[in-house]
């Protein structure tokens, strides 16, 4: 199948096709949002039950396409995550040259080789997702092409100076909108600098642009990584044949990429994503005589945070049939009801679960006594400010939360259910995440949540609602 013929729930004009285009498209705003919002009431439920399968991994899904198509030759991916987030690299991979298809049930890549990436003809409209963007932006950077970045309303109000400072030392050259925002207009070096560079935040976005930046750049490219984040990056550079190396230097991760890379061809088998996962691990533990096994869930260690904090607050995981997916740890996860009780969770975790929080902060809602969280700054930049958001509907929903600085304080009902969102609509802003997490609320509340809009859960999880329904059905 085409792409551009695959089910995209938003309706979104992605770009299309190649052409001779000299000039750079216009700057304009992404009008990617259908204009109806999709509200939906999530009702208290029975037991989640049975064995489900979770849509694979996003960031790995994402850095398939991207290598793929800049190795020579064809990459078959299988378990591909078909949310809109992925569609739209697909789709800007597509504009820039390389081949996309699926057939069947696997994914067929044909790339461009490194440096051989081409102007596209049209804006490449990022949708909602902040992981097409920055890493797209790392690859552009070391090719000379100029190209137009725009996005929803969500991902235009999202922070880009993080890799436009570390991409315009390499030498691209930047017009972004006020604030360093999209729409952003910006070309490639025409002979890229190799730089050393130090990460001044956690973000495993920016050390990914760095890398992928580095790959078209002559010389050695590297990234200091004080705080480790996810490694997918690392992982699969490496399994495309690029010469990268990891070291541990005084505590931090120096990582080091050499430039003018060839990158072979791959078949991938993309493991489940624990991120999605991460929803019916709280539902599952918070609704009583639930007993759900999810299946082939990735557990690399960058990633797995959600976890271990689970069960320091009491929760019932087991890993079942521990195996190796595609270079990723994998495992089945049972995950049976059980009875929370709050903690201090240590900031040092939250890179391996930064996205994890608004379900998180619905698991502390239920829990016996205070759960605190601290230094998730880097929650206020996401989708949508998710402290903020997720104070404001766990509120809604009769919880007793207290926003800080950083984070959240949460008092939990010690089991009760919420009160719920009777004549209230909660808030999602835009942001998948935020109507994932407060449908699971809605299970553990008397009178059900309301989400105003379910939309957004397709960038992500397109089978989110489908799969709750039928778990608890
Ligand atoms: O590299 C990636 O695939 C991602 C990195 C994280 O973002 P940051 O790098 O901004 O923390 C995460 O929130 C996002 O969902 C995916
Ligand atoms: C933050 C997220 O994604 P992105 O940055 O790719 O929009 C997310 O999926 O929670």
């Amino acid at each position: 199948m085409d792409i551009r013929r695959t089910g995209i729930k938003s309706g979104r004009a992605l770009p299309q096709g190649m052409g001779a285009v000299k000039e750079p498209p216009p700057m304009q705003a992404s009008t990617s949002q259908q204009d109806q919002a999709s509200p939906r009431r999530f009702l208290p439920s029975g037991p989640l039950r049975g064995r489900i399968r979770v849509a694979g991994d996003k960031s790995i899904s994402h850095r398939s396409v991207m290598l793929g198509a800049l190795a020579v030759g064809e990459t078959r991916v299988t378990g591909l995550l078909e949310g809109e987030d992925v569609m739209a690299t697909a789709a800007a991979m597509r504009a820039m040259g390389a081949q996309v298809d699926k057939v069947g049930d696997e994914w067929r890549i044909h790339g461009v080789g490194v440096g051989g990436l081409l102007q596209p003809q049209t804006a490449l409209d990022m949708g909602n997702s902040g992981t097409s963007t920055r890493l797209l932006m790392g690859l552009l950077a070391s090719h000379a092409i100029t190209a137009t970045f725009t996005g929803d309303a969500s991902l235009s109000k999202r922070p880009m100076g993080r890799v436009i400072e570390p991409l315009s030392r390499i030498g691209a050259q930047f017009t972004p909108s006020p604030g360093g925002r999209l729409p952003l207009m910006m070309t490639g070096a025409n002979v890229p600098v190799p730089i050393e560079y130090r990460l001044p935040v956690a973000s495993a976005q920016v050390k990914s642009a760095v890398l992928l930046a580095g790959l078209n750049t002559a010389g050695i490219t590297t990234v200091i990584e004080p705080v480790p984040t996810r490694d997918h990056s690392e992982r699969m550079l490496r399994g495309f044949g690029a010469e990268l190396e990891v070291e541990e230097v005084g505590g931090e991760r120096v990582i080091t990429v050499r430039g003018e890379a060839d990158l072979r061809p791959q078949t991938i088998e993309v493991p489940g994503d624990p991120s999605s996962a991460a929803f019916f691990m709280v539902a599952a533990t918070i609704v009583e005589g639930s007993d759900l096994v999810i299946e082939n869930v990735g557990l690399n260690p960058t990633r797995a945070g959600l976890v271990e904090v689970l069960r320091q607050m009491g929760a019932q995981i087991e890993e079942l049939h521990r195996r190796d997916v595609g270079g990723e740890p994998v495992a089945d996860l049972r995950v049976r009801h059980a009875p929370l009780t709050g903690i201090e969770v240590d900031p040092a975790v939250a890179p391996s679960m930064i996205d994890e929080f608004p379900v998180l902060f619905v698991a502390a809602a239920l829990a016996q006594g205070r759960t605190v969280t601290r230094g998730l700054e880097e929650l206020r930049v996401k989708e949508s400010d998710r402290i903020a958001a997720m104070a404001a509907a766990l509120t809604a929903a009769g919880a007793r939360v207290e926003e800080t600085e950083d984070g959240l304080i949460v008092d939990g009902t010690g089991g009760e259910p919420l009160r719920g969102t009777s004549n209230a609509r909660v808030k999602t802003h835009l942001d998948h995440r935020i109507a994932m997490a407060m449908a699971v609320a809605g299970l553990a509340s008397k009178d059900g949540v309301e989400v105003d809009d379910t939309r957004p859960i397709a960038t992500s999880f397109p089978a989110f609602e489908p799969l709750l329904d039928g778990a608890r059905a």
